[in-house]
């Protein structure tokens, strides 16, 4: 007899959660598979390790400049074990917190634990995680909610990198460290390892680091990290090997024409997300994958119209807070066949390098290519009091508007508390506040997001083009 579900639902991060959890609450009958453990990418590698090693590198930080404040720290020094032990308790302690084996319980949701493969197109195959046995199961209908993986180069002896989610496995911290791929992940492995006082090289193909964001912020976060002793390299042409040495790891890479090297402790390559689609079998359902990627149209659908794909794995935007919405959406969709969709028209994010970075809407760029008269202005930090008074005087918050200056369009910041200061953009633009209203909004003294009554005052200022 096999099991049969209205929905199943492959793999249970933030997307497969939020699915799982609305398609039960819209009443249909739901199984969700696991192969790890719950919470995914995000609590088990992603972004929670991560966030608590950005607080361990900012604590560091702190501890640097201290004395200028009358505080003696005698030992500035990272005892790598505590910080691993750290980090993995803190894990442990989100993962009780979201309890979602606990939150699948009460929903009524079968939580199969194992690795879930398409045997035909309404018939998965799930393997028990220790391969001791398989079981099939029946679907009315699928989302795919299998996230991703990282991309080690297919170069000569890639073997000897670490990716990201293996960072935490290394014995020592090492002393010298080349992180290739200036995306999110190795932005913030960079600061991660600088403020814990490693040499840091960071390799990027693109001719910027965090190429997604705003140049400005781009071009603000490389400055800070070349004045914080990284060594950063845009626009190489290719990573050539990986060879090891007597005292560690050669990268080797051409730029410029030219063969360079460098000899670290370790490689970290972060050099790319794509979905986890290798074992999944989707020949037998007939879904289209393509580029690291299972293309969806507006609806989350695949080409297979009863299989949705919602998260990482559909490689439209690699958040959590994407992967919720579109999660729901593809609930939704799969439960009631319905057909909402998810614009992302408003997605905040940022990163917690030093200086931290976020955005929102189109960047100065894609505002411009769209009508070349748009307006922006940028208030740097060090014209407000809150960001000198913590001597965090390093960032801007830049506003773009449309030519009128009435709506804002997008919205970029760098610095101290970049990430809430642009969430309350957000908020504000999610409300469809106008430039002249958020120009007349009180902010508390003294804080960061002034930045952005300062801002939008300036915004008016600027002649308006009719
Ligand atoms: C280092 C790092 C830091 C990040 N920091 C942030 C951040 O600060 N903010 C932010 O918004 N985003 C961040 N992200 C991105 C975020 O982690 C992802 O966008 C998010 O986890 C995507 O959720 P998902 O459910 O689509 O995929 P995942 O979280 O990857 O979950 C997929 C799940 O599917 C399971 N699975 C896969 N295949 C199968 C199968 N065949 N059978 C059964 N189960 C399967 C996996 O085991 C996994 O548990 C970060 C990512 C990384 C790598
Ligand atoms: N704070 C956050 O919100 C956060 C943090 C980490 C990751 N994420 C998300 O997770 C996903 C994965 O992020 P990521 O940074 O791991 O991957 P990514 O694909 O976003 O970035 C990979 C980077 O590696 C570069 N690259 C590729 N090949 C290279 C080569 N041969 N040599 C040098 N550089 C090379 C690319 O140009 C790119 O800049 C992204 O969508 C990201 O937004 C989000």
């Amino acid at each position: 007899m096999i099991d049969s579900y209205d929905v199943l639902v492959v793999g249970a991060g933030p997307a497969g959660t939020a699915a799982a959890l609305r398609a039960a609450e819209l009443g249909a009958r739901v199984g969700v598979v696991e192969a790890g453990p719950t919470g995914g990418t995000c609590v088990n590698t992603g972004c929670v390790p991560t966030r608590v090693l950005a607080k361990t590198a900012r604590l560091m930080r702190e501890v640097r400049t201290a004395d200028t404040y009358g505080i003696s720290v005698t030992e500035q020094r990272i005892d790598w074990p505590t910080t691993v032990a750290r980090v993995r308790a803190t894990v442990d302690r989100v993962r009780a917190t979201k309890d979602d084996a606990g939150r699948f319980d009460g929903a009524d949701v079968d939580l199969l634990r194992g690795r879930a493969r398409f045997v035909s197109p309404h018939e998965l195959e799930v393997r028990d995680a220790d391969g001791s046995g398989t079981r099939r199961v029946r679907a009315e209908t699928v989302i795919l909610c299998v996230g991703g993986h990282s991309r080690r180069l297919p170069v000569p002896g890639a073997e000897l990198a670490t990716m990201p989610e293996e960072v935490l496995e290394l014995p020592d911290l090492p002393r010298r460290v080349a992180v290739v791929g200036a995306g999110n992940t190795g932005a913030q492995l960079v600061t991660i390892f600088n403020a814990f006082g490693s040499d840091v090289t960071l390799l990027e193909v693109a001719p910027r680091i965090l190429a997604q964001t705003d140049p400005d912020v781009s071009a603000h976060v490389t400055a800070a990290f070349r004045d914080q002793g990284v060594h950063v390299e845009t626009g190489i042409e290719t990573v050539e090997r990986l060879e090891r040495t007597d005292d560690g790891v050669r990268l080797a890479w051409r730029a410029e024409g030219e063969a360079r090297d460098v000899v670290v402790d370790a490689v970290v390559m972060s050099t790319g997300w794509p979905a986890a689609v290798e074992d999944l079998g989707l020949d037998a359902a007939g879904v289209h994958a393509e580029k690291g990627r299972i293309p969806v149209d507006e609806y989350l659908a695949s080409n297979v119209g009863h299989v949705y794909v919602a998260g990482d794995a559909n490689g439209m935007a690699m958040l959590v807070q994407a992967a919720n919405s579109e999660a729901e959406a593809a609930a939704r969709n799969a439960v009631l066949g319905t057909t909402v969709r998810t614009p992302h028209r408003l997605l905040p994010a940022g990163g917690f390098t030093d200086p931290d970075y976020a955005d929102v809407g189109l960047t100065e760029p894609e505002a411009r290519e769209r009508d070349e008269h748009c307006v922006s202005v940028l208030v740097p930090y060090d014209e407000l009091e809150r960001p000198v008074i913590d001597d965090r005087p390093r960032g801007f918050l830049k506003l773009v508007a449309d030519r009128r200056r009435e709506y804002l369009l997008g919205a970029h910041a760098v610095g101290e508390n970049a990430v809430e200061v642009i969430q309350a953009v957000t908020t504000a633009m999610a409300a469809g506040v106008d430039v002249a209203t958020l120009a007349q909004v009180e902010f508390a003294y003294p804080t960061y997001t002034a930045a952005i009554g300062v801002a939008a005052r300036r915004l008016l200022e600027v002649p308006a083009v009719r």
